[in-house]
């Protein structure tokens, strides 16, 4: 970067998190299992058998991690609500011990002055919905948008910006067509039908905003940029058909009312006809949409799989620990092509970071503190905040930047085996030690970006 960086004033530096993720506790208080409470304890379905009974025991030490969020100069925290705490069942019954702790949540951050941002659906369905079909079952748009209800008239009046979904291809492509992800389902039949009923549910919970609500809501998606292997017209296919089915099936109807059509030749026989009002319940005027960025996706042709699109590991995959490539320039290219085919939409980037190798604390100061040299994520994260500064300079509006993330916690399937924080968490004793990267972006937030 040439010249000092200059972000726009009100842009929002935070950093994020999912309730399943880090807080611990998953049945306290009359809260209800989900469907990641019953996958992680099905014996095979996570990386050790690690579950989130415990997790970062946010549940309990939540004031500890808001004054943590405090002092590290954070002004937003997105957070994710587990819905079975609040309506057990999915439906109906509202138990107040798990609404009063989101509440007590929200105060606290305030109070802090920190500006939360509350994903209502962060892939932690109420068992019980699941029982019903869960999200292939079209009434779930009816039970998402009643659990949305509950939620806008508990915190609106301190909560001013609403996510609906979380990522609703990761939901579907690991929930429901690979299995990998709870539900653990594997059916090219049931992923396309669980995508469209997530995005009628985001379309419903929207609807239902707009008539209680008096602040912004949005959805976030994960999308990367899809790059062909070689000029080959195999590859530019496969990567046509692969941006297709991870950047558009969710955006497009979103935004646009359609999907876009290579998803009939994606899915083939799988691909259901769809009532044509379910786009008018999808296509809802949104306030921002919030872009998780990783990575980007070099695609070759590849008729192993249903894309018939595969992605081409890159020679610095090995760099983190995901083995994803770092590639902070796709994240100036999604976000311009976010805005040349969607319009002005305000952008959050809602979640951005990396896994790597953590050396152990120690007290390399000699001053009696721990620490975690982190300079690789560091790195990382430098790097994509700039390429956040080259969209805003060609045009995009960007809003802000959410850390993925706050605390080390439940990688999903990989259990806690991946270590994503910028404060590092002993999972044995539940201390937290913020990593050089955690005293870096107090830096980057204090200056406003100016000293990237
Ligand atoms: N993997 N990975 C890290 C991170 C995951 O921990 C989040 O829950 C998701 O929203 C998104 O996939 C990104």
């Amino acid at each position: 970067m040439s010249q000092v960086p200059t972000f726009p004033d009100g842009f929002l530096w935070g950093a994020a998190t999912a309730a399943h993720q880090i807080e611990g506790s998953p049945l306290a208080d009359d809260a209800g299992p989900s469907i990641w409470t019953r996958f992680a304890h099905t014996p095979g379905m996570t990386l050790n058998g690690d579950t989130g009974d415990v997790a970062c025991d946010h549940y309990r030490r939540w004031k500890d991690d808001v004054r943590l969020m405090r002092d590290l100069g954070l002004q937003a925290y997105r957070f994710s609500v587990a819905w079975a705490r609040v309506l057990p069942d999915g439906t109906g019954r509202i138990n107040q011990a798990g609404l009063d702790f989101y509440s007590r949540l929200v105060d606290e951050l305030l109070a802090n002055g920190i500006e939360p941002l509350l994903t209502l659906y962060h892939w932690d369905l109420p068992a019980a919905l699941d029982d019903r079909g869960g999200w292939l079952n079209r009434d779930s748009a009816d039970w998402f948008a009643e659990y949305a209800s509950v939620m806008y008239r508990a915190l609106d009046g301190r909560v001013k910006k609403w996510v609906t979904l979380n990522e609703p291809w990761v939901i579907t492509d690991g929930g429901y067509l690979h299995g990998a992800l709870a539900p653990g389902h594997r059916s090219l039949f049931e992923a396309p039908i669980a995508s469209h009923n997530l995005m009628r549910a985001h379309g419903a919970a929207v609807r239902a905003y707009r008539e209680a609500g008096a602040h912004e809501i949005g959805l976030v998606v994960n999308i990367e940029p899809k790059y062909p292997a070689s000029d080959s017209e195999a590859d530019r296919v496969a990567t046509r058909r692969a941006h297709a089915y991870m950047n558009e099936q969710y955006l497009h109807p979103a935004l646009l009312g359609r999907y876009p059509e290579e998803l009939e030749d994606v899915f083939g026989a799988a691909w259901p006809e769809w009532p044509k009002q379910d786009f008018e319940l999808i296509r809802q005027q949104l306030d921002f949409v919030g872009i998780n960025y990783y990575t980007r996706g070099v695609t070759e042709a590849n008729d192993s799989y249903p894309l018939k699109a595969g992605s081409v590991r890159q020679p610095l995959a090995t760099y983190t620990e995901t083995g994803w490539e770092v590639y902070p320039k796709g994240l100036t290219d999604l976000l311009v092509w976010f805005k040349q085919t969607y319009g002005d939409i305000p952008v959050y980037v809602t979640e951005n970071g990396a896994a790597m190798y953590d050396p152990p604390i120690a007290d390399v100061d000699g001053d009696g503190r721990g620490r975690v040299r982190d300079p690789l994520r560091i790195d990382y994260l430098r790097k994509h905040i700039a390429a956040i500064h080259d969209a805003i300079r060609a045009g995009v509006d960007v809003r802000g930047y959410m850390l993925w993330s706050l605390l080390d916690n439940l990688e999903w399937s990989l259990g806690y085996s991946k270590r994503f924080g910028m404060v590092h968490v002993n999972y044995a004793t539940q201390e937290r030690t913020p990593k050089d990267s955690a005293h870096w972006y107090s830096g980057v937030i204090r200056s406003h970006g100016r000293s990237l």
